[in-house]
């Protein structure tokens, strides 16, 4: 029975109450110069504590991707300790972008590292890879499902290599994308007002990487923009109980408009997920709250909120 202290249910009162909107905080060597710092640890200490600043009291979920904490070594891995902690202190919702997967027994040690509230790296939610079967996550959903956090589980990712795999049929019939959203849902079951395992789905699939793009697929396949967009796209989503985590907005290209496009009558477990455009108008804490409030109203206008 889900409570304020599941995760669907806290994720679903603090988008209605902030909006939305994740903000992604990943130290990039190329915006630390950007933002005249060096790229080293100061320079991602500064950078990261700034977008806590500007953002974590404003935004519903804060977004920090691993691998940028993980090249500091074990000063960055304490750096990302005080994002965490500073931006849950902030009253965000933290997601960990670590993507993790792996046999059972090794994803029970990643879920006690993630979602154990006694472990110093404990967020509201991680990022998991199902490729090694939707199964040997099973620790993962029951140690979330004990504490009360979340998982987004990768069924169409933002890259475009994932296509290949993910929209790949199994012998059902399915796309292998369908299958893992099918499976993570049946673990949601009616839960109200969501459940609390979620997917990620990039806002960029099925867009064709430009007007020219468009216009050769059109000219040497002769299907049209839309057609290819619908064909890629193919995903139903109808059923799906659960929140939607939505990375390729701002730098990859995913607009706001692109919601309703991938995920139809789910638009409104819509989570998008913006980082280096965040980013962007720093150092400046000012610079960054305008532009996080801009995105806030494009996405809520999209999601017709
Ligand atoms: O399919 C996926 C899954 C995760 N990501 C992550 O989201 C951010 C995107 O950063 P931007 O700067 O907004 O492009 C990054 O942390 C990725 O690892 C994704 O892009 N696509």
């Amino acid at each position: 029975m889900p409570t304020n202290k599941d995760f669907g249910s806290r994720a679903h009162h603090l988008s209605q109450v902030r909006g939305p909107l994740c903000a992604g905080i990943d130290p990039h060597g190329a915006l630390l110069q950007h933002w005249g710092l060096d790229d080293d640890l100061a320079g991602a200490e500064r950078f990261a504590m700034t977008l806590v600043e500007a953002a974590a009291e404003s935004c519903a979920f804060i977004k920090p991707q691993s691998a940028f904490y993980e090249r500091f070594g074990s000063g960055g891995i304490a750096l990302l300790e005080r994002v965490i902690a500073e931006s849950r202190r902030a009253g965000a919702l933290v997601i960990l972008d670590v993507k993790r997967g792996d046999i059972g027994s090794t994803m029970a040690a990643y879920a006690q590292a993630y979602l154990d509230p006694a472990s110093p790296l404990a967020v509201d939610a991680i990022t998991v890879s199902p490729f090694l079967g939707t199964g040997s996550l099973q620790p993962a959903f029951d140690l979330a499902g004990a504490h009360g956090k979340g998982l987004f589980v990768l069924a169409r990712t933002s890259n475009p290599e994932g296509k290949q795999v993910q929209m790949a049929k199994r012998r059902d019939g399915k796309s292998v994308a369908q299958g893992i959203i099918d499976e993570v849902n049946e673990q949601n079951g009616d839960a109200e007002p969501m459940g609390s395992f979620g997917i990620v789905m990039g806002a960029t699939i099925g867009a064709c990487a430009s007007e020219g793009e468009a216009r050769l697929r059109e000219s040497t396949y002769g299907i049209t923009h839309t057609t290819v967009r619908q064909r890629d796209t193919a995903h139903d989503l109808s059923q799906f109980n659960g929140p939607i985590l939505v990375p390729g907005m701002g730098a990859q290209g995913g607009r706001p408009s692109d919601l309703p496009r991938v995920l139809g009558a789910a638009t409104n477990f819509a989570i998008p997920s913006y980082s280096r455009q965040i980013a962007q108008p720093g150092p400046a804490v000012a610079s960054i709250r305008t532009a996080v409030e801009a995105l806030q109203e494009e996405c809520r206008a999209a999601m017709g909120e």
